[in-house]
């Protein structure tokens, strides 16, 4: 599927979930099929090397959009799949860390044994945009010892510069407007 036609699938809403802040709906992506497939093999090539291998122990996904990638790709490369949760979800016990995002200000958690130490870790996401959640993420999973190897995302907004707060872990997405 080219390009282009993934990205007329991610739809525009202005002004939500507040004035000023264009939403990029991907439940269209979701739907279809095609599209849906082609775009969780790509995101799940971040998790393997030059020769296909794969190179990582865990995916996470953060919740709630996440998920539904992270958990497919992760069964695509043989992986297990961890999430990420807003405060309060989770039942045991917590890593958590606050940060801001583009519409807000939120705080994640991570079951502190969902990550053994030295696992290597895929994040998935579906939007890169200030890269407040994807920071916060890679924290968690140092927390628990893990390596952050990569973070593969659906779409990035370029112009928030979220990448730049990857802390140097390679931030691969399919489209990037
Ligand atoms: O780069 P950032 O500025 O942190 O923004 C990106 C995050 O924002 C969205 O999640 P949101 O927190 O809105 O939660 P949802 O998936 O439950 O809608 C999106 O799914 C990313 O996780
Ligand atoms: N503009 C946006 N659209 C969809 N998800 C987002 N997460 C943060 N900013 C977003």
């Amino acid at each position: 599927m080219a390009r282009s036609a993934l990205e007329r699938l991610v739809v525009d809403v202005p002004d939500f979930p507040e004035p000023g802040i264009v939403f990029k709906d991907i439940s269209p992506v979701l739907a279809d099929h095609d599209a849906f497939t082609v775009v969780i093999g790509a995101l799940a090539q971040s998790g393997r090397d030059d020769q296909g291998r794969v190179v990582v122990d865990k995916v996470v996904g953060m919740e709630a959009r996440g998920f539904i990638l992270a958990a497919p790709v992760a069964l695509a490369l043989g992986c297990g799949f961890v999430p990420v949760r807003k405060a309060g979800k989770l039942p045991r016990e917590t890593h958590a860390v606050s940060y801001e995002l583009e519409y807000g200000r939120a705080t994640l958690e991570l079951h502190r044994d969902a990550i053994a130490p030295g696992d290597r870790v895929l994040l998935v996401d579906d939007v890169l945009a200030t890269g407040g959640t994807v920071a916060a993420t890679n924290q968690l999973v140092e927390q628990c010892g893990g390596t952050p190897h990569a973070v593969s995302v659906l779409m990035e907004l370029g112009f928030l510069d979220g990448r730049s707060k990857a802390d140097g872990v390679p931030v691969d997405s399919l489209l990037t407007i």
